[in-house]
């Protein structure tokens, strides 16, 4: 049964259309006191004020209702098992076990752990034995004194996830290294970092899951070409070598060996591109910020990992997160949401989220093949604050569109507080207020209608554990949101098409045949081909 076929979806369409069309945020609150405990949850390391979204207690225990009627718990369940929920690619989808203790930690006692095979606590096992050797690789790098320059080669989750956690620890980077990222197939993103690197200072890490990307594969050619043309070595006895200076964090480590590469850090299949930050992927940040802080980082992962697990459907803050998106996108018809970080660190926070949310749940099949008659996943942007305030804020104030917005600030943490973070909370909070109140009664180009929708998520603190809770209570409302609409949220096919019609192009180049192309291919191609590049 399709998630829109269940008794809880037409609860919702006729709880929308008869309770809450003409629902008034400012008036809620001035009618029930209770609103805001009714509303607002603490979990691991994040606080969530989500009293300013278009819901009543009603609206949620609906929404718990369709969680149920849709089989999220047997899915969650599913995952914890280690089941092959990734149906189309056959594997399961484990990030989760990469920041779970040896033992089980704090999801030991959980019925479906205690059920684990040996097999899984040996998957475990072997999940801490690389983590070690990461750990112990990024230990090695940091006290390198001669290494003075990471470069992080690599794309989508390749890249996004590490870029976030790098830029967002920034005040924990203590061991004097630079870490770039390479991602974009422009060669002018190589070219300005290696304008900046010297061969002899700089540790190369060619971040690819299959290691085939061509984006990727393309970079890491050229950056060792480059090396090469500066003096480096093939052979691996010199200093200056391919197997000194070239690291693989891969899945597919053949692949790396046939490109040159000795030092390979590998992880499994089961860890989805996107979800791969806590695996070798992660080594960037690791060296960036030392194996205490990301053992930290993981601690503060599996804290979420335990509360979304166990909390029950009420109380379980990714899934009243999941809940509220389906909420607004299929029932309120509201198709995008804003992204706004209030904290520099977290300035890729949207780019990181867009893959995460849109790349898992862009989706219109179900599991079985279904068409969905419903829409997905919700477009997901956004810019950090304040800068967001002076650019977009205008259209979320008085546009004709209602957006969601998503404020993300920490308390306290960092080095730069007094003023600075006093003046960058209280502009968040002014916002949200601002888009709930609204202005009226002023002039018609000056009045804003308010009752706009708001969530507030709160950092305990701004560190590497908060990070980490963070980041795993968005993977789990993916997950959760997915898991609802009954979509598979860890295959991505759709990007495969351009990938492959980029190859076609290609050929066709080669052999001039471009019969049955269309007109404005063929004419995009004559002027932009390589003639011209
Ligand atoms: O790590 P890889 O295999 O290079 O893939 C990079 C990215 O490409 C994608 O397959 C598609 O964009 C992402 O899912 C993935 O994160």
């Amino acid at each position: 049964m399709s998630c829109s076929a269940s008794p809880a979806w037409a609860a919702l369409a006729a709880h929308y259309q008869d309770d809450m069309a003409q629902f008034n945020l400012a008036q809620a609150f001035a009618s029930n006191p209770q609103r805001l405990a009714q509303h607002s949850q603490q979990a691991p390391h994040v606080y969530a004020d989500l009293s300013k979204n278009f819901c009543t207690t009603q609206t949620e225990s609906l929404l718990q209702a369709l969680a149920h009627d849709c089989g999220w718990q047997a899915r969650r369940d599913a995952m914890l098992a280690g089941e092959p929920i990734n149906t189309t690619e056959g594997r399961a989808a484990m990030h989760w076990l990469l920041r779970m203790p040896r033992d089980g930690g704090q999801l030991r006692q959980h019925p479906v752990v205690q059920a684990w095979p040996q097999a899984q606590w040996d998957t475990l096992a072997a999940a801490h034995d690389t983590l070690n050797a990461m750990l112990a690789l990024a230990e090695q790098v940091r006290a390198d004194r001669q290494i003075t320059d990471i470069v992080n080669i690599g794309i989508g989750g390749s890249h996004l996830g590490p870029e976030v956690v790098v830029q967002g620890l920034e005040d924990w980077v203590d061991a004097g290294k630079r870490v770039h990222f390479v991602s974009n197939v422009d060669g002018h993103e190589l070219g300005h970092v290696l304008r900046q690197v010297r061969p002899e200072s700089t540790l190369f890490l060619i971040a690819s899951k299959s290691f085939t990307t061509a984006e990727t594969m393309l970079n890491a050619h050229s950056a060792r070409e480059w090396f090469l043309r500066q003096g480096g070595c093939v052979q691996p006895s010199a200093a200056v070598s391919i197997a000194q200076h070239f690291v693989a964090l891969t899945t597919n480590v053949a692949a790396a060996q046939a490109f040159g590469i000795t030092r390979c850090l590998e992880f499994s299949d089961w860890v989805g591109g996107r979800f791969s930050l806590w695996s070798a992927i992660g080594l960037p940040i690791a060296i960036a910020i030392g194996q205490e802080q990301f053992r930290d980082l993981l601690a503060g992962a599996h804290a979420m990992d335990a509360h979304f697990f166990n909390a029950p459907i009420g109380h379980n803050l990714p899934l009243r997160l999941a809940l509220l998106d389906i909420w607004y996108r299929n029932f309120c018809h509201l198709g995008s949401r804003c992204i706004a970080p209030y904290s520099h660190g977290l300035r890729r926070l949207a780019a990181y989220l867009q893959q995460l949310e849109m790349e898992s749940n862009g989706k219109r099949v179900t599991h079985a093949g279904q068409c969905l008659t419903t829409p997905t996943a919700p477009i997901v942007w956004g810019e950090p604050g304040t800068n967001g305030q002076h650019a977009f804020f205008q259209l979320l104030h008085q546009g004709q569109d209602v957006v969601p917005v998503e404020f993300i600030v920490a308390r306290g943490g960092g080095k730069y507080l007094g003023a600075h973070q006093h003046s960058l909370v209280i502009n968040a909070i002014a916002q949200a207020q601002a888009l709930m109140l609204g202005r009226h009664g002023v002039s018609a180009h000056q009045d804003c209608p308010g009752n706009r929708p708001s969530s507030f998520l709160l950092l305990q603190q701004f560190n590497p554990a908060s990070v980490g809770a963070l980041i795993a209570l968005y993977e789990h409302r993916v997950f959760s949101a997915g898991a609802i609409w009954g979509i598979n949220s860890f295959d991505q096919w759709g990007v495969e098409l351009g990938k492959q019609l980029a190859q076609q192009l290609r050929q066709r180049e080669e052999q001039g045949d471009w019969q049955g192309v269309d007109a404005s291919t063929r004419d995009l191609m004559a002027q932009l081909g390589p003639a011209v590049a």
